[in-house]
């Protein structure tokens, strides 16, 4: 980890309103600089709206703090100039080079010394022997890096990655994640939203949120032992009699086929190891704890959640 206890984000209860939807609702959270803080959540969780007030792009209806050491309600426009933005959906000229694109992304955003920073930002991403290739031949995974290199162009301390990966095949989304993380080493913090598990595992920290409501934040190790969340693993034959019979059992929150195999999730135990124990008997099936996923959680709190939009 590489926080060195500095706070880049330190805010307290954030609301934020659309008409009568609250879409945030009284939002805290510290990152400490050089984190890569992940924000997980369902769809329309408020995971956008949440990074854009954190860096002071959309003004909160309640609540203050700083990012920076600037603060978001007062200095906005000194905090953006600070931030690098990747959104879900960016766009380039299709039919110029990757350095060309570059060069005109410094020249719009009128930055000084354009011909070093261009060179930089491709010698950082691993773009610079790729520099005369059109942008509209790219890969996925190629695309998203000249996306993340347009962002640090000005050479921001803040990065937001707005689901940065979708639609990025693993191998690319991981070596993205690398340069991610090369970032984060020289000191850049990050904050990024995703829906990928494996995605929150590479965070320093996550924070989930579900219907505007902060659920729950920290490691991922310290979310999922906070959540309380218990797990079981049942395999052998005919697992789909023995879901169809779990299903809706008291005590049992989830059931949930990976192949062969079923976990059985919840947090009562007493009641979930009543569930299971006429299946442990039988003879060929195997029932056994095991670790719950970060996946088996955040459904746990996603369930848990109520949706207030309805
Ligand atoms: N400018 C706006 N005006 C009105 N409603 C908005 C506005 N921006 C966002 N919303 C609403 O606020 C809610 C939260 O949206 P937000 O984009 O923050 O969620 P999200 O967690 O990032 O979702 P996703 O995972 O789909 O990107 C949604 O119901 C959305 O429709």
């Amino acid at each position: 980890m590489t926080g060195n206890g500095e706070a880049a984000i330190d805010v307290h209860g954030l609301v934020k309103r659309f008409g009568a939807k609250t879409v945030v609702d009284g939002f805290s959270i510290r990152v400490a600089a050089g984190q890569i803080y992940g924000f997980l959540g369902p769809n329309g969780s408020g995971k956008t709206t949440t990074i854009r007030m954190l860096c002071g792009l959309l003004t909160p209806d309640a609540g203050e703090g700083t990012c920076l050491g600037l603060d978001i309600r007062t200095q906005s426009a000194a905090i953006k100039r600070q931030v690098g933005y990747m959104t879900q959906k960016f766009s380039f000229w299709e039919d110029l080079s990757i350095a060309e694109n570059l060069d005109f992304v410094a020249r719009m955003y009128g930055l000084p010394d354009r011909k070093r920073r261009v060179a930089g930002a491709l010698e950082r991403l691993g773009l610079a022997n790729r520099r005369t290739q059109l942008a509209g031949e790219l890969s996925g995974g190629w695309k998203q890096r000249l996306a993340l290199a347009a962002c640090i162009l000005h050479e921001p301390k803040l990065l937001l990655l707005d689901e940065p990966t979708a639609g990025v095949d693993p191998k690319a989304r991981r070596e993205f994640w690398d340069e991610i993380h090369r970032l984060a080493q020289d000191g850049l913090t990050v904050l990024v939203s995703t829906h990928f598990m494996d995605e929150a595992e590479r965070c320093h920290a996550i924070a989930y949120l579900a219907y505007g409501k902060l659920m729950a934040q920290g490691t991922v190790d310290e979310v999922v032992a906070r959540s309380g969340v218990l797990t079981y693993e049942v395999s052998g034959p005919d697992p789909g009699r023995v879901a169809a019979d779990l299903t809706g059992k008291p005590g049992v929150e989830m059931v949930a086929a990976f192949g062969a195999r079923l976990h059985v999730t919840g947090i009562d135990a007493a009641a979930l190891e009543a569930a299971l124990r006429p299946w442990a008997d039988q003879p060929g099936l195997r029932v056994a704890r095991a670790e719950p996923t970060l996946e088996d959680v955040f459904i746990h709190l996603m369930n848990r959640s109520t949706d207030n939009f309805s």
